[in-house]
């Protein structure tokens, strides 16, 4: 069985929320776009589809555009570009191309020679942005493992200055562009995903402020909210991120869904989130049998820190960071996560 498969099985038969549902309908795209052999299509293999990234040196040159459902808390399209492609060309169907609201990720090779794909990436945001401004423009500077610390950051200074000095000449000081160092040997890729994402989620705010207030109620001192296939979070509290807590509820993933992969069952599929308490021992034994909880996990740290687990439903968990003394009040944890579950609940059915 896959590795994207059986993500689908022990930890998610648990229903999704209708409202998340609805905001698939309008299906964000995300453009994969830069010169050949940037690493589009393994960026595209390695956070959605699970491949291995030394296996991405076996991929073959995109001769087509690829476009890539992708199917989780909210729906939205991958469109991988050959590098060679030139979309500028008149007889391309712009509007099919870039109507859609979404990100076009321009992907430049930091091992080999910029300048002339940093020039194609000014053609095209200066060709977009009359007509589309509402397209978010996120550079990867990319391939930056291997390359000294000072390196990368002097090219990823170089790359912003050129591109902000060629938007200024042609008037389009205002035009935001954000850029990350990415690579797929590392967690990179994954953070500049979610954020990427992030930007198109509508309930962001709500989101950030619901994990606001549980990480406050409940000692807990980082929270994430992950999409478990690809892991993407697409919500943490406003605390700064550490690339070391992403990266530990990252993996914490990997093991969750290794050990559900093992261990796990098939669970009847659920409309509703189910209620933690129940009165009375037969109406308890009675909803378990209709309705499975969520799974749930923690594990406790040599450094004194605790890793707390909670799935969300079939596409999302709660991974949160807190101190052990804070786990002891492990029932008042638990209230809360449930209390921010509804929440999220809500939160989406409004948006529907
Ligand atoms: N070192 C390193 N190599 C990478 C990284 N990402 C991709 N590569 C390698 O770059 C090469 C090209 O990757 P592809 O994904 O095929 O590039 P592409 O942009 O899709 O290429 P076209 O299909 O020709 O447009 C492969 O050998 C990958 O293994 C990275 O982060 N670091």
């Amino acid at each position: 069985m896959s590795r994207s498969q059986a993500l689908q099985s022990p930890t998610s038969s648990v229903g999704t929320y209708p409202g998340m549902g609805q905001a698939s309908t309008r299906r964000p795209r995300l453009l994969l776009m830069g010169q050949r052999r940037s690493g589009k299509s393994s960026i595209s293999s390695v956070v959605f589809h699970k491949m291995p990234p030394t296996e991405t040196l076996f991929l073959e040159a995109t001769t087509r555009i690829q476009k890539d459902p992708i199917h989780s808390f909210m729906d939205f399209q991958v469109w991988d570009f050959p590098g060679q492609l030139n979309f500028l060309d008149p007889t391309f169907d712009f509007d099919h191309i870039f109507g859609e609201l979404g990100a076009l990720i321009w992907v430049i090779d930091a091992q080999d020679e910029y300048l002339e794909p940093l020039s194609k990436l000014h053609s095209t945001i200066l060709a977009i942005q009359r007509f589309y401004p509402a397209i978010n423009i996120e550079v990867f500077v990319h391939k930056v493992d291997g390359l000294s610390d000072e390196y990368k950051l002097d090219t990823q200074r170089d790359i912003m200055q050129r591109t902000q000095d060629e938007l200024s000449d042609n008037g389009l000081d205002n035009v935001q562009v954000s850029y990350y160092l990415t690579s797929i040997y590392d967690h990179s890729i994954f953070e500049a995903f979610s954020k990427v994402i992030q930007k198109l989620i509508p309930q962001l705010g709500t989101l950030e402020n619901l994990l606001n207030i549980l990480c406050s109620n409940s000692g807990i001192e980082k929270a994430f909210l992950f999409d478990v296939l690809s892991k993407i979070y697409i919500a943490t509290d406003s605390s700064p991120v550490d690339m070391q807590s992403y990266e530990i509820c990252s993996d914490y993933i990997d093991v969750i869904v290794d050990v559900s992969e093992i261990y796990g069952y098939d669970r009847k599929p659920q409309g509703q989130i189910s209620s933690p308490t129940s009165e009375a021992p037969g109406e308890a034994q009675q909803e378990e049998e209709e309705a499975p909880l969520e799974a749930s996990s923690i594990i406790r740290l040599q450094n004194g820190m605790v890793l707390y687990l909670r799935e969300i439903n079939k596409y999302l968990a709660l991974i949160c960071l807190m101190r052990k003394d804070s786990i002891e009040k492990q029932g008042l944890v638990d209230f809360n996560v449930q209390v921010f579950q509804n929440a999220l609940q809500q939160v989406f059915e409004v948006g529907r």
